[in-house]
């Protein structure tokens, strides 16, 4: 094998370098400040744990989706987390069992997934989000939209857009009122996905009903409206209590955010059960962040009812979300130390010389101080 260059990282790996690493921190940290005003308190998971604990908790990720490494001290299979929701799960259903529920978590930290996906290149992505543990219900899924919501504007993201899915929609009408054999389920989901009604109709029959379905996605109201149609015909009001759920979800959500629907989207939502949404902001592919209902297992087979976001602020951050250019302030050998202390108390970032070689101007100062007085520099 060639020898590795200097610098070279693996693929789908990076550095965060300046500005970038800091306004990345800031970023994560205005996220959790915001969560932290609705009583959702902070997590730290383990970086790595057993693959088994990663893969059981949620059925979120499969193994071979991992990038895990033997570990030689316990002789077991390790992974690093792909996701940190699977760990909060971990956590609530252990360390704290006793906790009194709902229990409101959150988190940030880096995740990191053996592939990257089209959208993405890379692998190793920040992640930061809030859980409840303990319900399920729509005023937990008005809750965590809205502080999803609430977090992203507050970092100033504007234009957001919300999409709304019903992840077991489709298994659950095929084992209700649209009977499907389940055989042919993933083979209907696939063109599903790909809003292809045409081949929907050639798999026969007892595929024909969902082809309504495709029409369903789109502007929230005119795709309910649509969503609703189906349920009083083919799907036999089955479908009556998620569209009550899906309104009243939508309903106190701000004017200034889009709504849309897509009630078969299943990407990305492996774990969650009836609700599930993407957020998507303007002028950024593929989404921000995600969300829904799921449930976490626990260890006596029993499971808990949950909900949650996570965001995924990578590309905000490289867009300049978060930096913030504090003003830079040189400061000569020999200056006023106390001077210096007020100027960084009122704001200002100071650079001390170490030696008469520093420059001021290279260093990125745009002022000096002089004396106690403060120059710009030309
Ligand atoms: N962790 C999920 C989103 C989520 C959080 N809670 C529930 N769902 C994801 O990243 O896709």
């Amino acid at each position: 094998m060639d020898a590795i260059a200097p610098g070279l990282l693996p693929e789908g790996l990076a550095d965060r370098l300046p500005p970038q690493a800091e306004a990345s921190a800031r970023l994560v940290r205005e996220v959790l400040d915001s969560v932290a005003r609705h009583g959702y308190r902070r997590v730290m998971p383990a970086l790595a744990e057993f693959e088994e604990t990663l893969v059981t908790r949620l059925q979120s990720a499969k193994a071979e989706d991992l990038l895990r490494a033997v570990d030689p001290v316990s002789q077991r299979t390790l992974a690093i987390r792909p996701d940190m929701t699977a760990q909060i799960g971990r956590i609530a259903a252990t360390r704290m069992a006793a906790a009194p529920r709902p229990l409101r978590l959150c988190y940030g930290g880096p995740v990191m997934k053996l592939r990257a996906d089209q959208l993405r290149p890379e692998r190793e992505r920040m992640q930061v989000g809030a859980e409840i543990i303990g319900s399920d219900s729509v005023p937990a899924a008005v809750e965590i939209v809205n502080v999803a919501i609430e977090a992203l504007q507050r970092a100033g993201v504007q234009g957001i857009t919300i999409d709304f899915t019903l992840p077991d929609l489709v298994t659950t009408l095929a084992e209700g009122p649209m009977p499907v054999p389940p055989h042919e389920i993933e083979r209907l989901r696939a063109r599903l996905d790909a809003k292809d009604a045409g081949s929907l109709a050639e798999m026969g029959v007892s595929a024909a009903p969902y082809q309504a379905l495709i029409e369903a996605t789109g502007p929230f109201h005119p795709a309910m409206t649509r969503l609703e149609a189906i349920d009083a015909g083919c799907a036999n009001g089955a479908l009556a209590s998620r569209i009550a759920a899906l309104r009243a979800i939508a309903k106190p959500i701000g004017w200034d955010i889009t709504l849309t629907l897509d009630p078969t989207e299943r990407h990305g939502f492996e774990y969650q059960s009836w609700f599930g949404f993407s957020i998507f902001a303007e002028g950024f592919i593929g989404e921000i962040g995600r969300g829904g209902a799921y449930q976490v297992a626990r260890a006596d087979g029993t499971s808990e009812a949950a909900m949650g976001f996570s965001l995924y602020p990578d590309p905000l951050i490289d867009a300049g979300f978060g930096s913030e250019s504090g003003k830079r302030l040189f400061l000569p050998l020999g200056h006023d130390a106390g001077r210096a202390a007020e100027l960084r108390a009122e704001g200002w970032v100071t650079i001390a010389a170490l030696s008469r070689a520093d420059d001021a101007g290279a260093l990125g100062c745009e002022a000096m101080l002089d004396g106690k007085e403060i120059t710009p520099l030309g």
